[in-house]
């Protein structure tokens, strides 16, 4: 099992690379970044596990050749390269740097390692994915099931701010958010515990979630956003896919994914799954990638109302993406 962490070097990068050290899973642990990874990797090889660590880093600014090796044979590629915010910024004011940075590098793992699980970390996610999507689209090799946005960050705040309400923890997969990463796109679902809360309580906790980002940014004071809370995520999404990949086990996760071939028994995602292309749900993740989207179960009706409400924000930040690369294309 190889898994490469491209951009490696960052506030995640580092420190998802720490957590994945441990996975016994993981044979060979590549860290690819622009800024040379070596001393990362040095400190993360006096770890006694038997997993071997590699290092690469462009050479040159078009250099690709240390992509290339970084990606040959990966069966996992994670993406955590880019620019974070700063105060005052959206996630989309992120676009005009990532979307290039994205798109270079998933070029390159269609060129390499097109069968890898491919999990994306890098901001605007809404829109990252899709460029990805695109991407590969162009290169004939896109894999619509072994493609993630990672919004798994999402959900552990959702799990976190309810268990400080409720004093109940162990949430996982009781409660989680659909949609997309960023403000109204994200949906919590509350599945049993909205008859907990009072609506003054849920409207609360919903809005918190969706603009958490925020106030790490702010508390981080022009230092960066979240990257040890999104390092949990990443690894707690990734050893998910380790399994599934590695043991065959069946897992379940939620991603932001491309669910138009999907299946679902789920109607009113069905009809969600229509009106959009990529869109963050719960699946069950097998050896080859998604196998289905679950059911939501039931939904209140505002929950509802903020999935419905939540497409038009995302088709328009889809599209943003997909426009991109086939601009980039002419
Ligand atoms: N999906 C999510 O829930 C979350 C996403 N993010 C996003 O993750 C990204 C990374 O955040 P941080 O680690 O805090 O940023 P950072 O600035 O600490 O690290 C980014 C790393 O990417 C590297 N990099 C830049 N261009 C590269 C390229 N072409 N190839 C390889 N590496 C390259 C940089 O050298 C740097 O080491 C940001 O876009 C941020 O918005 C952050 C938190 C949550
Ligand atoms: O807010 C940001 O820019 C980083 C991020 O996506 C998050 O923390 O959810």
């Amino acid at each position: 099992m190889k898994l490469a962490v491209l951009g490696a070097c960052g506030g995640i990068g580092q420190t998802l690379s720490l957590l994945l050290r441990t996975n016994e899973l993981i044979d060979e642990l590549v860290l690819y970044d622009v800024v040379d990874p070596v001393g990362v990797a040095t400190d993360l090889s006096h770890i006694p596990t038997r997993q071997k660590v590699r290092h690469f880093c462009a050479l040159t600014k078009t250099d690709e050749s240390q992509l290339r090796m970084a990606l040959q044979g990966a069966n996992v590629v994670v993406i955590p390269a880019g620019i974070p915010r700063k105060p005052g910024m959206s996630r989309d004011d992120l676009f005009n740097i990532n979307a290039s940075i994205v798109q270079q590098l998933v070029r390159v793992y269609g060129e390499t390692c097109p069968e890898a699980f491919l999990a994306i970390i890098s901001n605007p996610v809404n829109s990252t994915v899709p460029i990805a999507a695109e991407q590969l689209r162009s290169q004939n090799c896109f894999r619509p099931e072994r493609v993630f946005g990672i919004t798994t960050l999402d959900s552990l705040r959702l799990e976190q701010f309810l268990g400080q309400l409720t004093g109940a923890w162990d949430l996982r997969g009781q409660v989680y958010t659909v949609g997309g990463h960023s403000g109204e796109t994200i949906v919590p679902i509350l599945g049993k515990w909205r008859k907990r809360l009072s609506s003054a309580e849920i409207q609360d906790l919903v809005h918190r979630v969706r603009y958490a980002g925020d106030e790490v940014v702010q508390a981080k004071q022009g230092k960066g956003s979240a990257t040890l809370s999104m390092a949990a995520a990443a690894n707690r999404f990734l050893c998910g896919i380790l399994r599934a990949i590695c043991r065959g086990d069946t897992v379940d996760e939620v991603a932001f994914v491309n669910v138009s071939r999907l299946k679902t028994d789920d109607c009113f995602v069905q009809k969600i799954m229509h009106k959009v292309e990529f869109f963050g749900v719960p699946i069950s993740i097998g050896p080859e990638g998604v196998a289905k989207v679950k059911c939501l179960g039931s939904l209140s009706a505002e929950e509802k109302e903020a999935i419905s409400h939540s497409v038009p924000a995302l088709s328009a930040q889809i599209a943003k993406g997909t426009r991109f690369v086939k601009a980039s294309k002419l």
